[in-house]
């Protein structure tokens, strides 16, 4: 995939080397620009991509109306474009969205896709936002036999005891320069981390937009 930035979307992609179909579209996958989740997939004409890479917004064309859709102009959830990427044969596009009014996808869900039945039950998004999610859940609908509920249940003082204890074993770990430790103490730490995170009611997309902020 190649990609480009907001502040330079109009001179990045080239609207003439992409590859539309018969019907003079191209397939347009939408995601959440900070954790990946994918959020609905639409139909881009010339002209549409055109209006979305002059906007910073989404246009879309659709098949139904035969008309242009601008994604939000008339419930105001708009999607602020922050990147797009086509793939390698040109064919397909792959658009980085900041949903403005929480939602983004044709039906006004957080995401279009739903679970097949009978595959892993995961949320939408990256590992650590999926373990923010099931962390929120057990804070919000607590469970018998669940560790995260009982660092809820013991507040900050067991919850912060742990961060504590999780960074002096990363420390160590590092020390001792054992990779498989380390992944494995980091991954206690982030998770500590998060339940942190979820009971102070701090997003994890907040720490997510931090990091964006300071990209260089
Ligand atoms: N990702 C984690 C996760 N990482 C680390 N831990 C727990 O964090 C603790 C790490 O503490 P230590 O290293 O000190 O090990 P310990 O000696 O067993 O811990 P303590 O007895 O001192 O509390 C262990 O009990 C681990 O099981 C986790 N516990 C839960 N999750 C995930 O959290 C979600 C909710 O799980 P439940 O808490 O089981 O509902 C699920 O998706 C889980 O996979």
């Amino acid at each position: 995939m190649s990609s480009t930035e907001p502040n330079s979307l109009h001179h990045a992609i080239p609207v003439e080397k992409i590859k539309y179909d018969a019907q003079g579209l191209v397939p347009a996958i939408v995601q959440d620009y900070l954790d990946g989740t994918v959020l609905m997939m639409a139909w881009m004409n010339r002209e549409s991509l055109q209006k979305t890479l002059e906007t910073g917004e989404t246009w879309f064309w659709s098949r139904s109306r035969q008309e242009f859709w601008h994604k939000g102009a008339t419930s105001g959830h708009i999607q602020k474009v922050h990147s797009i990427r086509y793939d390698c044969d040109s064919d397909a596009l792959l658009i980085g969205v900041e949903q403005i009014g929480d939602v983004a996808c044709h039906t006004g869900e957080r995401s279009c896709f739903h679970q097949v039945e009978g595959q892993i039950v995961a949320p939408p998004g990256d590992t650590l936002s999926q373990l923010f999610q099931v962390i929120c859940d057990r804070r919000d609908r607590p469970t018998e036999n669940s560790y995260t509920c009982q660092l809820f249940a013991g507040g900050d003082n067991k919850i912060l005891k742990k961060i504590g204890e999780e960074t002096a074993e990363v420390v160590m770990a590092f020390k001792d320069d054992d990779a498989d430790a380390i992944a494995g103490e980091v991954a206690d730490l982030l998770y500590h981390t998060l339940v942190a995170l979820a009971h102070h009611k701090v997003d994890v997309k907040d720490v997510y937009r931090k990091l964006q902020k300071r990209r260089r």
